[in-house]
């Protein structure tokens, strides 16, 4: 039986008297990619620090394929393969963008090894192949030689997600991975995301930018206070009266 990738059941979360999420259910198919899309206050973030073990809901249970990890840390989720994006800080500012997709890819296969041991064993011919693959579909072969400090933001926040890719995550959360680029820089990593990630690994997007919404995912799920007011494909929520009602009428580029 195929499970789903992320499957969250009856997850509710109450701050004093405020219901933030009302029994709030959400399932991943393995290799789509599903948006969570909403109003500010709706939830979506409240439903992803319950997600990635920061929260314990009040009620409700998560399963990463199959396995039901409710009771695992942040720390263990991300170890059985709960990815989300690296921020730069995480990365060896020293070497280059081509030398740190090569210590990701050694993590990845050696998990036990401390960060001085995957340096040390680091073997550029073994990778060779994998990383100047990373570089292409990541558009970053140009500034394979540079430093992360020197990126511009674009190409930072596509390093991030190469990043996180290459550690070998069993889902990847993309937290508005749009936010802050110019016009083209989310372009260009929506083109990424399309060409580079899709169908590969399963995806939860949480994104304001409804065009790059609706060109990346499988499925959406709308919420609004706190509950799920639709689930389904692109069209069946660009088409439905409650959500064009609660939410999208409001988004100008709708
Ligand atoms: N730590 C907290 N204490 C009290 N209330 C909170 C806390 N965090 C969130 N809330 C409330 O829970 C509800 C859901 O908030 P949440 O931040 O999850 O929404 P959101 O959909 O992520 O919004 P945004 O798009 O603005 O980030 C809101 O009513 C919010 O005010």
């Amino acid at each position: 039986m195929t499970h789903p990738a992320l499957d969250m059941r009856g997850i509710t979360v109450r701050f004093g008297g405020i219901l933030a999420l009302n029994e709030v259910n959400l399932s991943l198919a393995p290799g789509s990619v599903h948006a969570l899309i909403g109003p500010n206050g709706a939830g979506k973030t409240t439903l992803v620090s319950v997600l990635s073990g920061e929260r314990r809901p009040n009620q409700g249970t998560v399963s990463l394929n199959g396995r039901d990890i409710s009771g695992l840390s942040a720390l263990r989720r991300a170890r059985l393969g709960l990815t989300r994006t690296y921020q730069l800080t995480a990365l060896f500012q020293g070497l280059s963008l081509r030398e740190n997709l090569l210590l990701s890819l050694v993590a990845r296969d050696q998990p036990s090894l401390s960060a001085l041991d995957i340096f040390r064993r680091r073997d550029k011919a073994r990778h060779a192949a994998e990383v100047e693959d990373f570089l292409n579909r990541f558009a970053l072969r140009d500034k394979a030689g540079e430093k992360p400090a020197s990126l511009s933001h674009g190409d930072r926040r596509r390093l991030e997600i190469a990043m996180a890719l290459a550690s070998g995550p069993e889902v990847l959360l993309l937290d508005e991975p749009l936010a802050g680029l110019s016009t083209s820089d989310a372009e260009a990593l929506v083109r990424t995301i399309n060409e580079g990630i899709r169908g590969r690994i399963p995806i939860l997007l949480i994104e304001h930018d409804m065009d790059a919404v609706f060109q990346l995912s499988d499925e959406i799920t709308v919420m609004v206070n706190g509950t799920v007011l639709a689930n389904g494909k692109p069209d069946e929520i660009r088409a439905s009266p409650e959500v064009q009602a609660a939410y999208l009428s409001e988004e100008d580029d709708f």
